[in-house]
């Protein structure tokens, strides 16, 4: 029987099966390559796969790659979909123990963001406040974060985890990745390398610990993770995938366990900027004073008046800063856009 059928039965691929069963709890299901390969689907979305014992994982590593975490950011579910039915196929070797996950198969299938809550906020334990208790993306968050603290545990020695979205506005920058902040932690500069590889050309360093879905995996499990953001949101089908396959590339030549590429023009130079002030929704009086449709990175000069309340006036500080995330309609107490500045050096 083909793998394909062991584990989806009659749907075609790993998205469709997951689009189906959205939101139902489905049976754990085994199979196996014909190199040796097991995957484990372990719940609609998640994926556990194993590389047979006596193949080398020449990078020694462990991956966590997720998409989907909101369901109108399809580009990177169509990449993830694509090097699955790549490797179920049989088409390359897998190298090192990853664990795939379609973050938010019910607002996937119904083409949003969330169903009920923003799921990229309840992470880090956020599920567990009164206000999410029973909320879909609570039980999902909850899910997720239990397989990848199972899989940690299995595989804890250099884990990475990428979760992979798009972006609601345009951008300045097309692509770029948010490193959680973790006290005294330094990007490691084979990270950096390989989102250049993935011609990722800008990291933004956040400022402090969130609740999203990368900070608990680095904070939790220990993982060097980003949220990468790779373009725009767009609806399936209507996705220019030409546009992403700088990533999909990197990421199936991680997953072979091939050596790294060496850094090479045009992708050869990561702007780095800081996170200097998370912009929250503070309530009635809020009133976030920049165009609606600013694009990310736009740049305000200092002084500008960027948000303001009844109590509080925030303005950029005496260098100009730029703005990521501007989104007005986030509920109150959320996040409602980023202000960032350039990093003068990223370190040693
Ligand atoms: O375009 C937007 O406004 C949001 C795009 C998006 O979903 N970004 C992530 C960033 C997560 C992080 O800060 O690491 C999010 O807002 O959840
Ligand atoms: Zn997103």
């Amino acid at each position: 029987m083909a793998i394909t059928t062991e584990l989806f039965g009659s749907a075609p691929d790993w998205l469709a099966h997951t689009l189906a069963d959205a939101g139902l709890p489905v049976a754990t299901k085994k199979a196996r390559l014909a190199d040796g390969t097991r995957i484990t689907r372990q719940a609609a979305g998640l994926l556990y796969a194993c590389p047979p014992a006596d193949r080398a994982n020449p990078n020694n590593e462990a991956l966590i790659v997720s998409a989907g975490v909101h369901g109108n950011e399809t580009a990177p579910v169509e990449v993830l979909n694509g090097l699955v039915t790549e490797l179920l196929a049989g088409r390359w070797p897998l190298a090192c123990p990853t664990l795939l996950i379609l973050g938010n198969p019910p607002a996937l299938k119904a083409g949003e963001r969330f169903s009920a809550a923003n799921m990229n906020r309840l992470f880090n334990g956020a599920y567990h406040q009164p206000a999410y208790r029973g909320l879909a993306e609570a039980e999902r968050a909850q899910l997720l974060e239990e397989a990848c603290r199972r899989f940690a545990t299995l595989h804890p020695d250099n884990l990475s985890h990428y979760d992979l979205h798009t972006a609601i506005r345009p951008s300045k920058r097309e692509k770029f990745a948010l490193y959680p902040f973790i006290k005294g932690r330094r990007v490691p500069r084979p990270q950096c390398r390989f989102l250049l590889e993935a011609e990722v050309e800008t990291l933004l360093l956040q400022h402090r610990e969130a609740t999203t879905f990368a900070s608990f995996s680095s904070s939790v499990l220990g993982a060097e993770s980003f949220t990468v953001e790779l373009g725009k949101v767009e609806p399936f089908g209507r996705n220019d995938l030409r546009r992403f396959r700088g990533f999909g590339d990197a990421l199936r030549r991680r997953l072979c366990g091939q050596p790294a590429p060496e850094v090479s023009p045009p992708f050869d130079h990561l702007t780095v900027f800081e996170v200097v002030h998370e912009i929250l929704n503070t309530g009635p009086s809020f009133r976030l004073r920049v165009p609606d449709d600013v694009a990310n990175f736009t740049e305000f000069a200092p002084g500008t008046v960027i948000w303001e309340d009844a109590t509080t006036c925030y303005r950029v500080g005496t260098s100009p800063e730029a703005i990521v995330f501007p989104n007005r309609e986030v509920p109150v107490g959320q996040r409602a856009g980023l202000m960032i500045r350039p990093l003068q050096q990223l370190g040693a």
